[in-house]
């Protein structure tokens, strides 16, 4: 199938990647001249892990074309794939300005009957139909179309195995023609498919994110109950989990959720609400905990030094997870702004997010070139991403490292038994602090 993607970001470009790969032939535009430039090299702009080698194949196979023109990319397809930002709007409401700009820029371009326009971008319930609205004040005659809602579920860091090893498929069309050819078009991923209306699709995708971040900071509340009253959240996940109406995902602890979405989405949909008078007492909840959660370790380290201000702090991991360049949202940018706020100097370092980190962060920090440049002599260490090289560190190295050691591990990297025969005071998330009583202050 002749198939267009608007927008190369996280979603488009490897969606786009994935439809190549099984066979369909691909265009993908962006407005980002730059960024369609390197994809034309065989760049990715984004790091995610096997997407580069995939999208050099789909290259060489001439099955993959990128392009900033939306002539060239609309006026053949079959199906046009919005695939550009929703971002959050200064009240949390989504942004659909992309949307409404791509759709318009569409409309213009249609020169056929028959092309499906489907909306892989998260959107608000309801935004099809504007969608619709926006295309057809923009057709030059009498074309007709086809809309579907076809929400994205990947995640970063596991975007290509999710794509063809996803849980389900969810096609919302307003014709059984269109949610046939679009089934047609996932068959090679051979992943379940759900057919519901369009705001039913629509909703799924924001019900989904919801869930999974409520899911995250009910485990969190649980851990901060753990610490106070004994308890290891590590077993009382698991001991959850083992129920499996519960299930074991999603129930790590830590310093919260980041990303580009379930900040974004959770606001979204408690505005969405909101328009329609409903007030959603859970996710606002849900957020606040959330926000909260993402400086706890600050928390902790004032508790532990009396006051921050004239130390020096590294941190480990900027992004908001690990396998991703993407720092949106992350925990790591609120500690660095929270500490730098209370004076500490702060040296940060990351495998892949320093490029990403350095246009938000400047010259307020220093950047370690090597994971030993923020550990060494500093008075506090802060691990705020699960990377894997971090989780191969000893704590008895990190120890020797630094002046004091004091470690703040928002993502339970280490054993409790480690902690204990190191000389290291040692504060996890959910679990007792291990606290040598020579340094106690
Ligand atoms: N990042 C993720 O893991 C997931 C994201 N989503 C949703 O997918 C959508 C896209 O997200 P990302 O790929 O992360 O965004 P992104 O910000 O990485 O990429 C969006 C791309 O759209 C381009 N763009 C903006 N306006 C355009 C226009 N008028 N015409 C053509 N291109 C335009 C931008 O230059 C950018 O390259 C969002 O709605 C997001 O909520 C859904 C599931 C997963
Ligand atoms: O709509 C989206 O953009 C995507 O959002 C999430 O994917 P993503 O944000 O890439 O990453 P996740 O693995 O879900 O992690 C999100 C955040 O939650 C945190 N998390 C996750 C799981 C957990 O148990 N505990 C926890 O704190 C992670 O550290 C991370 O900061 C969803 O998992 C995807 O299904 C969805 O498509």
């Amino acid at each position: 199938m002749n198939i267009t993607i608007i927008g190369a970001g996280y979603v488009g470009l490897v969606t786009g990647v994935c439809l190549a790969s099984v066979n369909h032939d691909v265009i993908v535009l962006d407005i980002h001249e730059k960024k369609v430039d390197l994809l034309k090299q065989g760049i990715s702009p984004i790091y995610e892990p096997g997407l580069e080698p995939l999208l050099k194949q789909q290259l060489q196979d001439h099955k993959m074309t990128f392009t900033t023109d939306y002539h060239e990319a609309c006026n053949q397809a079959e199906i046009i794939i919005l695939a550009v930002g929703t971002p959050s709007k200064q009240d949390g409401s989504s942004d659909l300005s992309f949307i409404k700009s791509a759709a318009e820029e569409i409309g213009a371009q249609l020169m056929k009957n028959g092309t499906i326009i489907v909306t892989k971008s998260t959107v608000p319930v309801g935004t099809n139909k504007k969608i619709k609205g926006w295309i057809q004040n923009r057709l030059s005659g009498p074309y007709h179309f086809s809309l579907a809602s076809n929400p994205e579920f990947l995640r970063e860091g596991s975007a290509i195995h999710d794509t063809f090893d996803g849980d389900r498929i969810v096609i919302g069309a307003d014709s059984q023609a269109a949610a046939a050819k679009l089934e047609e078009m996932h068959r090679p991923f051979n992943v379940p498919v759900l057919h519901t209306s369009i705001e039913s699709a629509e909703m799924i995708k924001y019900a989904s994110n919801a869930f999974l971040a409520t899911k995250i900071s009910f485990i969190n509340e649980i851990a901060n109950i753990c610490e106070k009253l004994g308890g290891n959240i590590e077993d009382v996940a698991h001991g959850m989990g083992m129920d499996s109406r519960i299930g074991p995902h999603f129930l790590q602890a830590g310093i919260g959720y980041g990303g580009s979405c379930f900040p974004k989405d959770t606001n979204a949909l408690v505005q969405l609400a909101g328009d329609i008078d409903h007030k959603f007492e859970l996710l606002e909840s849900v957020i606040k905990v959330n926000a909260k959660q993402q400086v706890s370790l600050v928390n902790k380290a004032r508790e532990h030094f009396g006051s921050l201000s004239g130390k020096k702090a590294g941190v480990l991991g900027l992004s908001f997870k690990p396998n991703t360049d993407d720092i949106r949202e992350a925990a790591s940018i609120e500690i660095v702004k929270q500490l730098l706020a209370e004076g500490v100097a702060v040296t940060v370092y990351d495998p892949v997010a320093i490029d990403n980190a350095r246009s938000v962060l400047g010259e307020s920090v220093s950047y370690g070139e090597h994971l030993f440049d923020s550990i060494e002599d500093q008075d506090m260490l802060f691990i705020a991403t699960e990377w894997e090289e971090f989780k191969v560190l000893r704590l008895k190295t990190i120890a020797k490292l630094m002046k004091n050691p004091a470690v703040f591990d928002g993502r339970n990297c280490f054993s409790l038994e480690e902690a204990k025969e190191t000389t290291v005071d040692y504060y996890s998330v959910g679990r007792p602090a291990v606290i040598k009583s020579s340094s106690l202050i």
